[in-house]
């Protein structure tokens, strides 16, 4: 069976090799080489393309940087792609299996005939290449938070949510099958916009409730003829950090948000930001090294 590969490389100071190589090997990396490119020094090694997703590809990334700036080394640059002769678009699809999140959703392939019996909310999936498969631990902790917000109150079919940073849809898609009205799902990378497009149309929800468009915070504040009631956001902290301002011009008092993305090692900045603009973090959940705010206009 043909596998995809992550191509990883890393150029760095010589004297980050060893610490490097250690941080590579342990994420999983395999047929590790290094050869010296001026006064630096380029790693590269491969990692099969189903152990890391580009989340944790950009965690390990800012990791190495830290290690770097915590020993005053200038940081390095790191790249990865995928490399494979065949589509890989069709080749992963052989790994990914139904999967059960939280205790409402089935995440389904779009390409497996429909069960016959379920008794779960059947989230039909068919992302290509874009994030959001619900294997990562960050999505994951989106769609248990969106349970714990939605689907209890009939008075749900009139909530309307942000979803920024919506990759394939799947946290919208979550949402309007807890009982949301409305879903405004925006993503910088077109192929993701597509993506959410066609699982939209997978699961059969109508354009008019799911808007899926090209941009960002400032997209949805042109779309909204209202402030939303809820904002989903699983992107990294360092754009979140960013974006943390802009939400204000889409909110109102009662608005929730569920935020993700985020190392467990930058919680405390977010926080912080967060609570400089207004935000009161409920609760916070971890599962790995990964961490979701929950939180509420203060
Ligand atoms: C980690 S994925 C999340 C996908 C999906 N929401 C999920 O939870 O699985 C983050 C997504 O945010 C998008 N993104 C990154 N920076 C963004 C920004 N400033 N505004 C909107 N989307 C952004 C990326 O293109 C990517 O699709």
């Amino acid at each position: 069976m043909a596998n995809n590969w992550w191509e990883i490389q890393v150029l760095c100071d010589p004297a980050l090799e060893d610490s490097i190589f250690w941080r590579l090997e342990n994420f999983g990396c395999r047929g590790m080489a290094t050869e010296l490119k001026g006064h630096s020094c380029l790693i590269s090694t491969y990692l099969p393309q189903e152990r890391a997703q580009m989340l944790d590809l950009s965690a390990l990334s800012l990791l190495l940087r830290q290690d770097a700036l915590a020993i005053g080394l200038p940081t390095p640059a790191m790249q990865w792609n995928l490399i494979e002769e065949e589509d890989w678009a069709i080749s992963w699809k052989k790994h990914w299996h139904p999967q059960e999140i939280g205790d409402r959703f089935l995440i389904y392939p779009a390409w497996l005939p429909l069960p016959e019996q379920c008794d779960r909310l059947l989230l039909r999936l068919d992302p290509g290449a874009a994030f959001g498969t619900g294997a990562h631990a960050t999505t994951q902790l989106c769609l248990e938070a969106l349970e714990m917000r939605l689907g209890f109150d009939p008075s749900d079919s009139g909530v309307q949510v942000a979803d920024i940073g919506c990759g394939s849809g799947i946290l919208s898609i979550g949402a309007l099958l807890l009982g949301a009205g409305k879903a405004y799902s925006v993503d910088i990378d077109p192929l993701a916009v597509r993506a959410a497009r066609r699982c939209r149309e997978l699961n059969k929800i109508a354009e008019s409730k799911m808007l899926v468009k090209l941009g960002s915070v400032e997209r949805v504040k042109q779309l909204i003829e209202e402030p939303v009631d809820g904002i989903i956001c699983n992107i990294l902290a360092e754009t979140i950090l960013d974006l943390i301002p802009e939400m204000d011009h889409i909110c109102k008092p009662s608005t929730w948000g569920i935020i993700s993305g985020v190392l467990l090692e930058q919680a405390k900045p977010v926080a912080d930001t967060l609570e400089q603009h207004g935000w009161v973090v409920a609760t916070l959940w971890r599962r790995q090294d990964w961490c979701c705010f929950n939180i509420r206009r203060s």
